[in-house]
């Protein structure tokens, strides 16, 4: 699927850009299907997005969000993607918004994948707005290079839900929505920021191999097209 680079001059512009696109395809989910479902990734990058959107004027009690990847923690470690958008997504007119975390308070992890998994079944078939990070390793979602279950995430003919991960690069062990999952969405978006990451996506975009910079799955195979918000 094509990729269409869309440039800001800076991150306040490119942050209120996005958000009004954002609104409007999550009021369009609403009028149409009467509810609207959105995925966001963790990080320092979307906080500015975050506090613009949470502005927004549409029918937040009809909004579902959830969370592209998450770390294995609760949600009050400062690490968590969890804490990051109750912070700076649900409040304002946003807090009238449904949360589905990723995170559960499980022994181990694939327990909470399988919870994750089942407390999401009901959104996402497609996700109406999806918006994924990227890390300088070229990591998207909690796609990491090498990681152990790299190939089932990536799979597109696998199962929508969440899966489990662990890489050098990740630090703490991470939940993941599959790619099956992320890449039909109806508003797919990857937000980046700086020179860095634009030089880290024309890395990818010059290569193939997908164990190395996983974002290249996306550049590549996703189902819909990707929507790049870039600021320096
Ligand atoms: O680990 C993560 O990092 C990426 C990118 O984060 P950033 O701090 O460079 O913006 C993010 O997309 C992902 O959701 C998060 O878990």
């Amino acid at each position: 699927m094509a990729a269409n680079l869309h440039e800001f001059p800076d991150a306040a512009t490119l942050a209120a850009a996005l958000a009004d696109e954002v609104a409007a395809r999550l009021a369009a989910a609403i009028r149409e299907r009467g509810s609207a479902s959105i995925a966001v990734s963790g990080g320092s990058t979307p906080k500015r997005f975050f506090e613009t959107l949470s502005t927004c004027d549409i029918d937040w009690g009809k909004v579902t969000v959830t969370l592209v990847d998450e770390r294995f923690v609760p949600a009050d470690n400062p690490r968590s993607n969890h804490l990051l958008v109750a912070t700076h997504l649900l409040k304002d007119r946003a807090a009238a918004a449904k949360f589905i975390p990723l995170y559960y308070d499980c022994s181990s992890i694939d327990e909470a994948a399988v919870i994750a998994t089942e407390k999401a079944a009901g959104i996402g078939k497609p996700f109406d707005v999806v918006i994924l990070g990227m890390g300088t390793d070229g990591h998207t979602a909690s796609f990491f290079p090498h990681g152990n279950n790299l190939g089932q995430a990536l799979n597109l003919s696998g199962p929508r839900g969440v899966l489990t991960m662990e890489a050098e690069g990740a630090g703490e062990e991470r939940l993941t929505f599959s790619f099956a999952s992320l890449s039909d969405a109806r508003f797919l978006a990857l937000h980046i920021e700086g020179q860095g990451k634009k030089d880290v996506l024309d890395k990818a975009k010059a290569g193939s191999d997908e164990t190395e910079m996983p974002i290249r799955a996306v550049l590549n195979r996703a189902q819909s097209p990707l929507e790049i918000y870039w600021a320096p």
